[in-house]
């Protein structure tokens, strides 16, 4: 069997497709989304990722608002870039890119969003709104990962779904959004402490690796026809030495499962353009 890719690529291009009317409709009453970044330091990850962000942006037409502070920022520099974005009616939700260097609180300066403009869906009462299934803005790749999922039909009421991970951009928020009655999966949460992984894994008709670890995932950990899904990016020395990224799956497992979220290409894409989504609707809001 040759998994079917979940292409992350072109299901966010119909996303983003989808928002640019959106935009147009609300320009049409006056409104124009805003996006806001505050990026702290160097890290040519972040810097890239940021700027992907506001690639995106103009690609829809939602306005970017940039705040990109050096590595000498002290807390209160960042503290001011979040008070000022909280402030700015131009701005209708925005992102601290993460990590934030070290030396800096990155709990205080996510608590310090507005919950009403956290774009990421990460602040602890949008988590809480999440607990409880409130109505509320939802993290991105845990989101992304449930549009991808139902964009090719992968079922998702009763399966069985195991995530390996218990990040809180990641793990914890999609065992959260999986088990919403109207995603109505059965989830275990897995982390570097289960025993025995493989046993959880080949039960299960949905894996998604999101640890970091590159080829965590084995074919022999994949059920046959299962759907696995890679959210692990880590950049690795290829064999003509150059950088490539490197998901928690190997690549192998394309032979066993049914399908396969790629890393480059899948949940990648599809984060970015929840992201959009997330600042649309909430210029929709009224
Ligand atoms: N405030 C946040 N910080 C971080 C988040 C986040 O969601 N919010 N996630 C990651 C970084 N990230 C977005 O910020 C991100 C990482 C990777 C991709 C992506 O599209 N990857 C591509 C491959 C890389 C490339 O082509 O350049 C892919 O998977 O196809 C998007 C967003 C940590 N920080």
């Amino acid at each position: 069997m040759t998994a079917t890719v979940l292409d992350g690529k072109a299901t966010a291009a119909a996303v983003k497709e989808d928002l640019r009317q959106r935009v147009k409709a609300l320009a049409a009453r006056g409104i124009t989304p805003g996006l806001g970044t505050v990026l702290v330091g160097d890290d040519p990850g972040s810097h890239a990722y940021v700027a992907g962000k506001h690639r995106d942006c103009a690609e829809v037409g939602i306005a970017s608002l940039r705040r990109d502070l050096p590595a000498t920022a002290t807390q209160a520099d960042v503290d001011a870039a979040v008070a000022e974005l909280n402030a700015d009616p131009a701005c209708h939700g925005y992102i601290v890119q993460l990590p934030l260097p070290r030396g800096l609180d990155t709990q205080r300066v996510l608590e310090a969003i507005d919950p009403d403009k956290d774009a990421d869906g990460l602040h602890p009462v949008n988590l809480g709104r999440l607990v409880l299934g409130y109505p509320g803005p939802l993290p991105c790749t845990p989101r992304g990962i449930v549009h991808l999922l139902r964009a090719y039909g992968v079922p998702l009421a009763g399966a069985r779904v195991v995530v390996i991970g218990r990040g809180t951009t990641v793990g914890r928020p999609l065992g959260l959004l999986l088990t919403r009655r109207d995603e109505n999966a059965t989830v275990t949460l897995c982390h570097t402490g289960t025993r025995d992984l493989s046993a959880h894994t080949r039960d299960a008709d949905i894996v998604v690796a999101a640890v970091g670890v590159p080829g965590l995932v084995t074919a022999d950990l994949v059920r046959p026809g299962a759907a696995v899904v890679d959210v692990g990016i880590t950049r690795v020395v290829g064999a003509d030495g150059r950088g490539v990224y490197s998901g928690d799956v190997a690549p192998e497992v394309r032979e066993v499962a049914g399908f396969v979220a790629p890393v480059p290409g899948g949940v990648g894409p599809m984060t970015r353009a929840m992201l959009l989504a997330n600042v649309v609707e909430r210029a929709e809001r009224p």
